[in-house]
């Protein structure tokens, strides 16, 4: 076998996957990348604590099948949790939360069904705009093209309008349950949210606005990687909206999350979902739970491929703001902001830059 870099002309590829295939197609295997994959430090990284702790894990059926046989002592109990996980780690694995364990897998094999189309097919999507209701692209913010990830996505709004790719064929059905029921799931973890910062649940609607909360499906494909130690598939960040949902296909553990300044690698367990705080449920919390901070690493053999589901508030109608109830004891951390806005802002900032700083009072 000859040891070879991917030739530079490859770098102009749409997408890290054709990127793969093109190499793969010159017979030899490449043990290096381009150097704009490069996004790490190879000392800076080696000096990387990676810590293995247990991310909190809650059993939601008590919260899900909310009924008459909940008590509300098994509910706060619930909600405890919850809120505790929010404030220590800014994220949590859920079990039992509804979404079946068919529909995970469809939802899975749907993308991969749809990274798998001709590159013709799929650069339909192209675009660079964080708004367009279907957008194909790889990378993570390809404005600044200082340093490329090693992604590609598909990004879908689902919420308020529902888009869909037409291609592959079940991927509109499919996304559009995944999408709703994960929706449920969301508006339930926030009212719980909400009700242990002592928020009632008709004034988290009116703060939030989630009837018409404004929601985006992700499907992110990180294929092998001839140098993962240098590359990352998405840089240290944190999300926009209010909650984010992960869905992973579990080939090795490449999420990791900021805790107490260590890294930790997202355990992998079967049939559980991944839930982070974002960036305007920190706002609303008065900065009570962080948002919090992750990334994706990347693997030598295998490929990775996530849902991420991010819900935020509804898109223009509410000002997204510090909790009045929280901030009658304390003074607000924040400034309000509509989704929009925010979105506008947090697509212009520098992404290593955390865009939830400029918002702080
Ligand atoms: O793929 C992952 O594990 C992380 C995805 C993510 O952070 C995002 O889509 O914002
Ligand atoms: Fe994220």
């Amino acid at each position: 076998m000859v040891n070879s870099v991917l030739p530079s002309s490859l770098i102009s590829s749409s997408s890290v996957k054709e990127l793969v295939i093109n190499s793969t197609h010159n017979s030899t295997e490449a043990t290096s990348m381009p150097s704009v994959y490069v996004a790490r430090n190879p000392a800076m990284a080696a000096a990387e604590i990676i810590s293995h702790e247990e991310i909190p894990t809650i059993d939601l059926s008590l919260l899900i099948r909310r009924s008459e046989k909940t008590s509300a002592d098994e509910r706060a109990k619930v909600i405890q949790q919850i809120g505790e996980a929010c404030e220590d780690w800014g994220c949590f694995m859920v079990v039992n939360h509804g979404v079946s364990e068919d529909l995970q897998r469809k939802m899975i094999e749907a993308y991969l069904d749809f990274f798998d189309m001709k590159e013709e097919e799929k650069q339909r999507y192209n675009s660079k705009s964080f708004i367009d209701s279907v957008v194909y692209n790889s990378s993570f913010d390809q404005t600044t093209n200082e340093v490329l990830y090693w992604r590609d996505t598909l990004r879908t709004t689902v919420h308020p309008t529902f888009n869909s790719p037409d291609l592959p064929q079940n991927f509109r059905l499919i996304s559009e349950e995944f999408s709703r029921r994960t929706r449920e799931i969301v508006k339930q973890l926030l009212i719980a949210i909400c009700e242990g910062l002592g928020i009632e649940e008709n004034r988290t609607e009116e703060c939030l606005g989630l009837a018409s909360c404004y929601q985006i499906i992700s499907g992110n494909l990180y294929p092998p990687c001839p140098q993962p130690e240098l590359a990352l598939g998405l840089p240290p960040h944190s999300d926009a909206g209010l909650l984010n949902v992960l869905l992973q296909n579990n080939s090795f553990p490449g999420l990791q999350v900021m805790h107490n300044g260590n890294w930790v690698p997202v355990q992998l367990i079967p049939n559980s979902l991944f839930i982070n705080v974002s960036d305007l449920l920190e706002i609303f919390s008065n900065g009570k739970y962080k948002s919090l901070l992750h990334r994706a690493t990347v693997d030598k053999k295998m490929t990775r491929l996530s849902v991420a589901t991010l819900i935020g508030s509804s898109w223009e109608g509410v000002v997204v703001a510090p909790a009045a109830e929280l901030v009658e004891t304390e003074p607000a951390a924040f400034r309000g902001i509509t989704y929009k806005d925010y979105i506008r802002h947090y697509q212009t900032g520098k992404l290593n830059k955390r865009p939830l700083a400029a918002m702080r009072l």
